[in-house]
């Protein structure tokens, strides 16, 4: 089965302020990933803060291209100018459910859109209170504007946004750090059953381990740009190799403990 993405040798470089104001200088946030994400095993991606997650998502997206190297999605090469299938079937939810809703528009109305863009068939309106009512919300909130909710109930109306039109692939970066522990619970045991539910595949970059191995089958771990290790999540957590792994999980905090 054709992968569902391919990163080869792919690199980012943005340039940033020096040590004088008119100087600029590069800063490498992908060094050269070769990264293949097969179809129907859900990956988290870990690093530490500035190891490159979000960059790499990004590129994954096509919302950047790569300054070397080359992003296919199901076989084909992505990039900004020609997305080709991926705007389609991938749904995207942000850290910030801000970024994903309007908040001039009601949350109904923020939930049709993707449906409407996409030209998606059936009756918008069931669609929007059957998502609604997937994550957990009264479908008759759909006239209230995102201003009205919790952020965890914002957060709950993104994930069903990005769902709405049954995505293939569903990437999120950091989609549960916004919330509380007990909803960030409820959201993780949520998006596993509704991704589980519809054949979705989940693509998700995190800071928590207990989330990547909860969610996700395999894990690609990212250091300075580069992808130190790979593979399943039991296995590379149990057993990691790369000294970036280690430190992510002697960083864990357990409770309980003093
Ligand atoms: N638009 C940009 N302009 C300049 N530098 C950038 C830009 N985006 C990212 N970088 C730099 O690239 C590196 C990787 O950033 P990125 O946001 O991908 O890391 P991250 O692993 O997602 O970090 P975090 O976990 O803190 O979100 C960092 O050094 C960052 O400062």
């Amino acid at each position: 089965m054709t992968a569902t993405f391919v990163l080869d040798g792919v690199a980012r470089r943005y340039t940033v302020p020096g040590d004088r104001p008119w100087r600029r200088v590069p800063r490498l946030a992908l060094d050269g990933v070769d990264l293949t994400v097969p179809a129907g095993r859900d990956l988290a991606i870990v690093g530490a803060s500035g190891a490159g997650k979000s960059t790499l998502l990004r590129l994954l997206l096509a919302l950047e291209a790569p300054d070397a190297g080359t992003v296919a999605f199901r076989g084909d090469a992505v990039t900004p100018r020609a997305p080709g299938a991926l705007r389609r079937a991938v749904g995207v939810v942000a850290q910030d459910p801000g970024s994903s809703l309007d908040p001039r528009l009601p949350v109904g109305a923020s939930l049709r859109e993707p449906l409407e863009c996409l030209a998606v068939p059936g009756n918008h309106g069931a669609r929007v209170a059957e998502l609604l009512d997937a994550v957990g919300l009264d479908p008759a909130v759909a006239d209230r504007r995102p201003a009205g909710f919790s952020g965890g109930e914002r957060q709950r109306i993104a994930l069903a946004r990005a769902l709405a039109a049954r995505p293939a692939v569903l990437v999120g970066d950091e989609p549960f750090s916004a919330v509380d522990p007990t909803t960030r619970r409820r959201l993780v045991t949520l998006v596993g059953d509704l991704a589980r539910a519809s054949g979705t595949q989940l693509l998700l970059v995190t800071h928590d381990l207990g989330i990547a191995q909860r969610l996700c089958a395999d894990v690609a771990v990212l250091d300075a740009g580069r992808v130190v290790e790979t593979g399943p999540v039991d296995d590379v957590f149990a057993r990691p190799v790369a000294d970036a792994t280690r430190t992510l999980l002697d960083a864990v905090l357990p409770v309980g403990a003093r």
